[in-house]
């Protein structure tokens, strides 16, 4: 029987809780500690080996914040956050059950050992599509406890749509309603203003056509735990498309380089992601402050890339070598203001690259304005020259040229990209034309499309790809240390003197 059907019974020895109201009365972390404490032995080690945990070591977890749906004949519901000793804040969705069904088994976390949901199966609510209903329904209804829906526009959320967990799951968890509906979790949820929030409901608000609608955000006790924003039915992922066509290209008898005239192939392709990137960049501008940079300011964004660097040398250590010629790159875009050179900063994506691009019939929309998940939320809306998120692309043209090279592993991990030293170099080689060839157009598309033509700032972009490139060795140091040879083939080249 569905544990639910006893809502307010006795379960496990112990009354369980009763839905939101009745507790409503209790201050929310007294809520929270009530609740989420008996949880803790079980939640602990499950959230330790989760992909978006990242923390190191597993310090203990303090009750945050609650709210919990359910009850009258369904399973319980919990949206909870817990923080760690360190203060990072994760959000957990929480299913409890009686009985676990067989598909929700690789769901489960574990059996809460006391308190008021003792003997119940505790398990991750995303898989439960009964849950991710009964969440959307909430949602729609604007409330549930202190949970709250902050909707963008004058429609309200379409409610009965058929929930399904979206198969990536790197540091968030989504769920897709009946193609329509994303509804974006933040795991680790950061206080005040989002930026993706802020960036999808201003392109939302200027019609963006590059952008997907954002419905509505969703907020805790000051914290913004996700969005629900418009699902973009068949859209096929950019990084996928751009290494499929990038092994073609490989394996294809014909010149690589069609030469000058108008793009084909995949080349069309990155042409009209410029145009995306840059209409994007328009939108933003005009919704968000942009300023010329002091010389100061530039001075001061170069300073900043050199302490990156240094960190960055610190925890990857085959970066020493390149330090010295990488951090003139960084003094030379720190010098273009004295040298009266104009440096525009605005709102930008801020982790752009062809895994937030998504190709839907014809043309492009770009995904996840978040920025970098290292970066602290306050800095990553700051405004930001824009050809840093040029950069961000032309380093995933690199990266999918290199992909492209191995053959198709269930993790594309780089590797050997052949067998014998004339074939490696001319797979090399042609990987190498069609990264060019496409950086390229990605760049005439964007000045096409209305952002400044890069080519005509080699130093600034050249000293963002570096620095996109020092941050990409210590993601994959730290993430994917098999990567790692992709970002360092990059900063090898860039610091070699020979950027394009
Ligand atoms: N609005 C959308 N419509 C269709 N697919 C989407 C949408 N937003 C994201 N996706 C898919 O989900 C993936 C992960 O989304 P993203 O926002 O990048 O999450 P994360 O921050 O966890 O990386 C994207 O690469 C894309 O394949
Ligand atoms: O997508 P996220 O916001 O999680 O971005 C992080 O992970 C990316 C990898 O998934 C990482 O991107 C790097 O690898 C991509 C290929 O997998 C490549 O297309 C990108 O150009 C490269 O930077 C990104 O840096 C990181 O922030």
């Amino acid at each position: 029987m569905s544990p639910a059907a006893h809502h307010g019974a006795a379960v496990g020895g112990a009354r369980r809780p009763a839905r939101t109201a009745p507790l409503a009365a209790e201050p929310g972390h007294r809520r929270a500690e009530t609740l989420l404490r008996p949880l803790l032995p079980v939640l602990t080690p499950w959230l330790a080996t989760r992909r978006w945990y990242q923390g190191t070591t597993m310090t203990a977890l303090r009750p945050a914040g609650i709210t919990v749906i359910g009850g009258e004949g369904r399973p319980d519901l919990l949206v909870a956050v817990v923080e760690t000793g360190s203060g990072t804040a994760y959000q957990l969705l929480l299913g409890m059950r009686s009985e676990l069904p067989r598909r929700l088994e690789p769901a489960a976390i574990g059996t809460v050992p006391y308190g008021p949901w003792a003997g119940q199966r505790l398990y991750d609510a995303v898989a439960d599509p009964a849950l991710m209903g009964a969440l959307l329904r909430a949602l729609a209804g604007r409330r549930a406890g202190p949970l709250r829906l902050d909707p963008a526009g004058r429609h309200p959320l379409p409610v009965g749509l058929v929930p399904r967990p979206l198969a990536v799951d790197q540091s968030n968890s989504a769920v897709v309603y009946g193609d329509r509906l994303l509804l974006k979790l933040y795991r680790r949820p950061e206080p005040g203003p989002h930026p993706e929030v802020e960036a999808l409901r201003a392109l939302t608000d200027q019609d963006c056509p590059r952008t997907p609608r954002l419905h509505g955000s969703l907020h805790l006790d000051g914290l913004t735990l996700g969005l629900v924003e418009e699902f973009l039915p068949g859209a096929e992922d950019g990084w996928q498309r751009a290494v499929a066509h990038a092994r073609d290209h490989l394996t294809t008898a014909a010149d690589p380089d069609p030469g000058p005239g108008p793009a084909v192939g995949f080349a069309a392709d990155a042409q009209a992601l410029g145009r995306a990137v840059a209409e994007t960049h328009g939108a933003l501008a005009r919704a968000f402050p942009r300023t010329r940079l002091s010389a100061e300011d530039i001075a001061a964004d170069a300073a900043r890339m050199k302490r990156r660097l240094t960190a960055a040398v610190a925890e990857v250590p085959q970066l020493a070598r390149h330090r010295s010629r990488l951090a003139a790159l960084f003094d030379e875009y720190g010098r273009l203001g004295a040298r009266g050179c104009p440096v525009l900063a605005q709102r930008t994506h801020g982790d752009l690259h062809l895994g937030q691009a998504l190709y839907t019939g014809g043309d492009w929309h770009l995904v996840d304005f978040e920025g970098e998940p290292a970066t602290p939320a306050a800095e990553r809306a700051l405004p930001q020259p824009v050809l840093r998120d040029v950069a961000g692309m032309l380093r995933s043209f690199d990266y999918a040229a290199r992909a492209a090279l191995l053959p198709a592993g269930p993790h594309h991990e780089p590797a050997d990209p052949g067998t014998g030293p004339g074939r490696r170099l001319s797979r090399l080689r042609r990987a190498g034309a069609w990264a060019q060839r496409n950086r390229r157009a990605f760049c005439a598309g964007y000045a096409d499309g209305g952002g400044e033509d890069p080519a005509c700032r080699a130093a600034q972009l050249t000293a963002f790809e570096a620095d996109r490139a020092v941050y990409e060795a210590v993601y994959e140091a730290r993430h994917r240390p098999h990567w790692l040879p992709v970002p360092l083939a990059a900063v090898h080249r860039l610091a070699g003197g020979r950027a394009r």
